[in-house]
C-alpha cells in the first residue's frame, strides 16, 4: 500500500506514540462481549511498545448524546480487559484533555501503554469529536511524536481522532501511519475488489437492498458472479413478477432492482426455492417452496436448492466475499441456509474468502466458522464502503510512503 505504516518508523524508542484503535466492542454489566476488534489491534500495540515507544491508545465507544451516557460508555472496563490480553498493565485516563492527561503522558516509561476515556466525550461540548473539530484534532496531535491509525471499522468516519490529528500531524511536519489491521483490512478488501484471482464470486444478502445497493452495483462491475439471497431477494423477485407472499419487500426499490437485473445478465443469482413462514417467529409453520412465495408466507430463509447452486457457483471461486446472511439467521429455524453456504466456505482452501459487514461476521462466529475463513473484517460500516468503492477519509489523510 501507498501510504506509510508502522514498520516504516524507524527508532521508537522513548517515542509518544498516539494510537486509534477501534475498541467500540459490546459491553454489558462491564463485561466485554466479542473482543475481536481489541484481539486484532494488539499486534500494532506490541510492535511499538516492545520498539520502546509509549503506546497512547485512542478510541470511541458507542455515540455519546446526553451526561448521563458518559456513566454507560466509560472505556475504563475496556482498558482492564486490554491489560488481560496485553498481559501487562494499562493505565486508564479518565479523561479526554488536559492536566491529568499530559501529566499522565509525561509521566510513562518506555513500553508502557494508557488508554485515554471515549473520545466521544468530547461531543457533548459541541460534536468536537464528530465534528472534527480543527483546534481538538491538533490539541490531540500535540501530545505525541507520530500518529498511528489502526482503526479500520471507524475509517468511514472523518473525526478529530482520526482525520484530524492525522491532518495536524501533517500539518506539523510529523507523521501519521497505518497500523497492521488496517493495513491488513486493506489488503484483503482492497485486493479482493481491485485485483482478485478469478473467479471472483460476491455473495451479499442481509435484510435490505436500499442499505446495499451501492456493493451490489460496484460489485456487479467486479465480480464473476454476484449472489443474492436473505430480505433482499424478494425485491428482485418482485421485479422479476414472482410472487412474494408477505415477504420484506421494498416497494420504492423495484425499479432499481429491474435496472440491476438487467445490468447483471447472468452474472446475478438469485434463490430458486425459499423456507416460507406463516410469521416472523421461530416458531412459524414453515415448508419450502419453489418459485412464487404463497400468500399468506413470508419467506425467512433460502431452501436446499438453492444451496446447492449457489455451491455449484462457488465450487471454483478463487476469491469470494461475503456480506449478509442469507436468512433470519437469528432463528434457528431460519439459519439453516446461511450455516450451509458458511460451511461450505470453509471448505473452500484453495479460495481467499472474505467477510466483512456486522451481521455476517456475528453469522460467522455463531455458526463457529470465522476462523476457517481468510479474512474476517473488524468493519461493518466502513467494510462496506470500501466494498461500494469509497474513499474511506481516514485512510486516504495518512502519510505517502
Ligand atoms: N428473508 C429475510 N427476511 C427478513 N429479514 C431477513 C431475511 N434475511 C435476512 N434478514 C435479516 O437481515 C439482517 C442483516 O441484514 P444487514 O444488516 O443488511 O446485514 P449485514 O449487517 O451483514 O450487512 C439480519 O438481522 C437478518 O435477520
Ligand atoms: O462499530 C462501528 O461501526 P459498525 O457497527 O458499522 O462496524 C464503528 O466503531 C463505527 O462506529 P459509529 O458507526 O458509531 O461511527
Amino acid at each position: 500500500m501507498a501510504k506509510l505504516t508502522v514498520e516504516d518508523l524507524k527508532d521508537l524508542e522513548g517515542k509518544k506514540v498516539l494510537i486509534r484503535v477501534d475498541f467500540n466492542v459490546p459491553i454489558k454489566d462491564g463485561v466485554i462481549g466479542d473482543d475481536n476488534r481489541m484481539v486484532a489491534a494488539l499486534p500494532t500495540i506490541k510492535y511499538i511498545t516492545e520498539k520502546g515507544g509509549k503506546a497512547v491508545l485512542f478510541s470511541h465507544l458507542g455515540r455519546v448524546k446526553t451526561e448521563e451516557d458518559k456513566a454507560n460508555l466509560s472505556l475504563k472496563p475496556v482498558a482492564e480487559h486490554l491489560a488481560d490480553l496485553l498481559n501487562k498493565p494499562v493505565t486508564f485516563v479518565p479523561v479526554t484533555r488536559g492536566a491529568q492527561l499530559e501529566d499522565a503522558i509525561a509521566n510513562m516509561n518506555n513500553g508502557d501503554v494508557i488508554l485515554v476515556e471515549n473520545t466521544r466525550f468530547e461531543d457533548l461540548d459541541g460534536k468536537k469529536e464528530s465534528g472534527n473539530d480543527p483546534e481538538l484534532g491538533q490539541y490531540w496531535a500535540s501530545l505525541g511524536d507520530v500518529f498511528v491509525n489502526d482503526a479500520f471499522g471507524t475509517a468511514h468516519r472523518s473525526h478529530a481522532s482520526n482525520v484530524g490529528i492525522s491532518e495536524a500531524m501533517k500539518a506539523n511536519g510529523k507523521d501519521a501511519v497505518a497500523g497492521y489491521l488496517l493495513e491488513k483490512e486493506i489488503k484483503f478488501l482492497g485486493d479482493a475488489v481491485d485485483n482478485p484471482v478469478r473467479p471472483f464470486v460476491a455473495i451479499l444478502g442481509g435484510s435490505k437492498v436500499s442499505s446495499k445497493i451501492g456493493v451490489i452495483n460496484h460489485l456487479l462491475e467486479k465480480a464473476d458472479k454476484v449472489i443474492v439471497g436473505g430480505g433482499m431477494t424478494y425485491t428482485f423477485y418482485k421485479a422479476k413478477g414472482i410472487a412474494v407472499g408477505s415477504s420484506l419487500v421494498e416497494d420504492d426499490k423495484v425499479e432499481l432492482a429491474k435496472e440491476l437485473i438487467e445490468k447483471a445478465g447472468d452474472k446475478l443469482v438469485l434463490p430458486v426455492d425459499n423456507v416460507v413462514a406463516d410469521k416472523f417467529a421461530n416458531d412459524a409453520e414453515y415448508k419450502t417452496v419453489e418459485g412464487a412465495i404463497p400468500d399468506g408466507y413470508m419467506a425467512l430463509d433460502v431452501g436446499e436448492k438453492s444451496v446447492e447452486l449457489f455451491k455449484e457457483t462457488l465450487k471454483d471461486a478463487k476469491t469470494v466475499v461475503w456480506n449478509g446472511p442469507m436468512g433470519v439467521f437469528e432463528m434457528p429455524n431460519f439459519a439453516k441456509g446461511t450455516l450451509a453456504l458458511g460451511e461450505f466456505l470453509a471448505t473452500l482452501s484453495d479460495a481467499t474468502t472474505i467477510v466483512g459487514g456486522g451481521d455476517s461476521v456475528a453469522a460467522a462466529k455463531q455458526l463457529g466458522i470465522a476462523d476457517k475463513l481468510s479474512h474476517v473484517s473488524t468493519g461493518g460500516g466502513s467494510s462496506l464502503e470500501y466494498l461500494e468503492g469509497k474513499t474511506l477519509p481516514a485512510i486516504a489523510v495518512l502519510s505517502e510512503k
